[in-house]
């Protein structure tokens, strides 16, 4: 069975088609799925997703069931649906090693139609690039675009020559299709950001959007807003903290007196552990972790609300909320 095979058949409820809510009509030739951006630290996913979703976010009610990961962020286009989702396993290759980090590039890029590659038009081409490029070529036939980010901080001479070495690294590591494409893009130059969209959508199979356009309820946003935040701070002490720490978003208000192109969103949360070791596993030395944290956090609920927050977090106490039902309640379980 194909990979896409696969996916198909985890696909969420052929979204409308079984109770028509939402699809009216479909425009022929419409294409929906999943993508995902992978590369370096630093490369420019985050903010290519940004400038990709702009500010026409859906939140969606449930997590997909056929991915177990987080969406980013979905482009809405007359002709297609591209859902952005997170693969974590590719954005810090040298934290994992061997058959882990096979497993896990498998397990999560098997279930998307297409990877983008990022990889700066600003710094040659490194180990790290080639060691995503080799896990990629192992996926099989699955279509990878290679984005070169970041045009705008070259000259034009130093842009085509970086598109070349990409096409060599296509060649060389991924058999002899190369890249599905190559798109040199500046996401915050609003340079071919479009085109990054239409190269990804061309690898999309034809379906009905997968999920509604327009503006849902708080509710879920809210929940997926703490769930970003739960997961930035579970990062790496996942094993430390398994249970223990409960996010609730006190309060998300746009800041006052911005200017309506360029707002700015106030999120304030409190992340509640049980003892004050894992209090002190969470904030870190001199806060330092919980910094990375919040930064991290941000980048993603930024992703995902296509607006700019301020992330205000606060680590506090509750003792034993995990056994007591009046707790549980508060936090929210
Ligand atoms: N000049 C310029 N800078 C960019 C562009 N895209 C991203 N950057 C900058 O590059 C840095 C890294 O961008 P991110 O989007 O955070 O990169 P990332 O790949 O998501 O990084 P990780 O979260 O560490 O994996 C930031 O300082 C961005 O502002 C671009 O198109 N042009």
């Amino acid at each position: 069975m194909s990979g896409h095979q696969e996916h198909d058949a985890g696909r969420p409820v052929s979204a409308g088609q079984s109770n028509g809510a939402f699809i009216t009509d479909v425009p022929e030739g419409y294409r929906a799925g999943f993508a995902s951006f992978v590369g370096r630290p630093n490369a420019g996913k985050s903010t290519l997703t940004n400038a990709l979703v702009g500010r026409k976010v859906a939140i969606t009610s449930n997590k997909p069931q056929t991915t177990r990961h987080t969406i980013r962020g979905i482009v809405h286009r007359p002709d297609s649906q591209l859902v952005l989702v997170d693969t974590p396993g590719l954005h810090r290759p040298r934290t994992l090693l061997g058959q882990r980090l096979n497993d896990l590039v498998e397990q999560t890029l098997a279930e998307v139609d297409a990877i983008g590659f990022c990889l700066p038009a600003n710094e040659k081409i490194g180990p790290g690039d080639r060691f995503i490029a080799q896990q990629l070529s192992g996926l099989g036939r699955k279509p990878v675009v290679a984005v070169v980010t970041k045009a705008d901080l070259v000259s034009r001479d130093a842009l085509g020559e970086q598109l070349l070495a990409v096409a060599a690294l296509g060649e060389e590591t991924m058999g002899s299709g190369g890249w599905a494409a190559i798109v040199p893009v500046s996401a915050t130059g609003d340079y071919q950001v479009e085109s990054v969209a239409d190269v990804l959508v061309e690898q999309l199979p034809l379906s009905p959007p997968l999920y509604p356009d327009g503006e849902l309820t708080d509710e879920p946003e809210i929940k997926m807003v703490a769930e970003l935040i739960r997961e930035a701070a579970l990062e790496g002490v996942r094993d430390e903290l398994p249970h223990s720490l409960a996010v609730v978003v006190e309060e998300m208000i746009p800041r006052e007196g911005r200017p309506e192109n360029n707002p700015l969103l106030d999120v304030h949360v409190n992340l509640f552990v049980e003892r004050s070791s894992q209090k002190a596993i969470i904030i870190g030395k001199g806060g330092s972790r919980l910094r990375e944290v919040g930064s991290r956090a941000r980048k993603s609920i930024e992703a995902l609300l296509g607006t700019r927050i301020y992330l205000d977090l606060h680590v506090k106490i509750a003792k034993d909320w995990q056994r007591d039902p009046k707790q549980l309640g508060r936090l929210g379980f």
